[in-house]
């Protein structure tokens, strides 16, 4: 019954705890995030979101707690979950010096996309992410609005069920920031995708649920739809539970 239950989510994260040192940046977080949905995922600098969302793609391991994705135990069988899911880290891990279609590639191989399937995927992600025209561009020569489109196509290059994007649209100016946001809600169309941002109005715009953390800790979980039926402004309600902000 446990089983059935956790396959039918995309990711079930319990009690997740990470230490540096003596300093606990991660105490006993659970996030479920269902197929379909998507999650704005939401703390002040320093709260703990990238510890969490790196642990929860396998780059991280947690001092103590379980991450399944799509009902597979991402520390047992690290090889079949991490095939479900995709990442955008917030410093995107692309390579200035290769082109786009070069770097893809790579990106492919590393996901461990069986060879023949390669140029297929390259030509749907491209296609998908508006980069058709750009890929014998060096990255480094292009803007950062496309650099992003590059680091998400090389997230879903491998076709994941689930993407986790951390701060998908910082740095971006804002006819760039309405193109990602564009291209996350098409993604989401048919993905369970969280998203880290500090930009409220995009969680307002393009998010199902959200979660707030603080302090390592989660201190609101919350359909947007239930906040919305109580009158509750995002804003205020950011500033209500991560008040006495402490972090370094
Ligand atoms: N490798 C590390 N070694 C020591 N401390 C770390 C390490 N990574 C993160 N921390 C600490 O853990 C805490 C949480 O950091 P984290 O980067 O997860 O926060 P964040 O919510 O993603 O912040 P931001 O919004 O600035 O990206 C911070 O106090 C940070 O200094």
């Amino acid at each position: 019954m446990m089983a059935e239950r956790n396959a039918s989510m995309a990711i079930s994260a319990r009690g997740l705890c990470r230490c540096f040192g003596t300093r606990a940046a991660v105490h006993d977080v659970n996030l479920e995030l269902r197929r379909g949905e998507v999650l704005g995922f939401l703390g002040p600098n320093g709260a703990g979101k990238t510890t969490i969302m790196r642990m929860l793609t396998g780059n991280l391991t947690p001092s103590s707690g379980t991450v399944e994705i799509c009902g597979i135990d991402l520390l047992g069988k690290p090889r079949e979950a991490k095939a479900c899911i995709g990442y955008l880290p917030e410093i995107p891990p692309l390579y200035r010096e290769l082109t786009v279609n070069e770097y893809l590639r790579f990106a492919a191989r590393l996901h461990r996309v069986h060879s023949a399937k390669i140029h297929s995927a390259l030509a749907k992600v491209t296609q998908r992410c508006g980069l058709s025209s750009t890929g014998d561009r060096l990255i480094g020569s292009l803007s950062k609005g496309y650099q992003q489109r590059v680091g998400i196509a090389q997230a879903i290059i491998h076709d994941p069920e689930v993407i986790i994007l951390d701060e998908p649209t910082a740095g971006l100016d804002p006819n760039q920031i309405r193109e990602i946001r564009t291209l996350i809600r098409d993604l989401a169309a048919e993905r369970s995708v969280i998203l880290s941002t500090h930009i409220l109005s995009e969680v307002d715009n393009v998010c199902d649920r959200v979660q707030i953390v603080h302090e390592g800790r989660t201190v609101l979980d919350e359909y947007m739809e239930r906040l919305k039926q109580k009158g509750t402004n995002l804003e205020e309600s950011f500033a209500h539970f991560t008040k006495n902000h402490a972090t370094s």
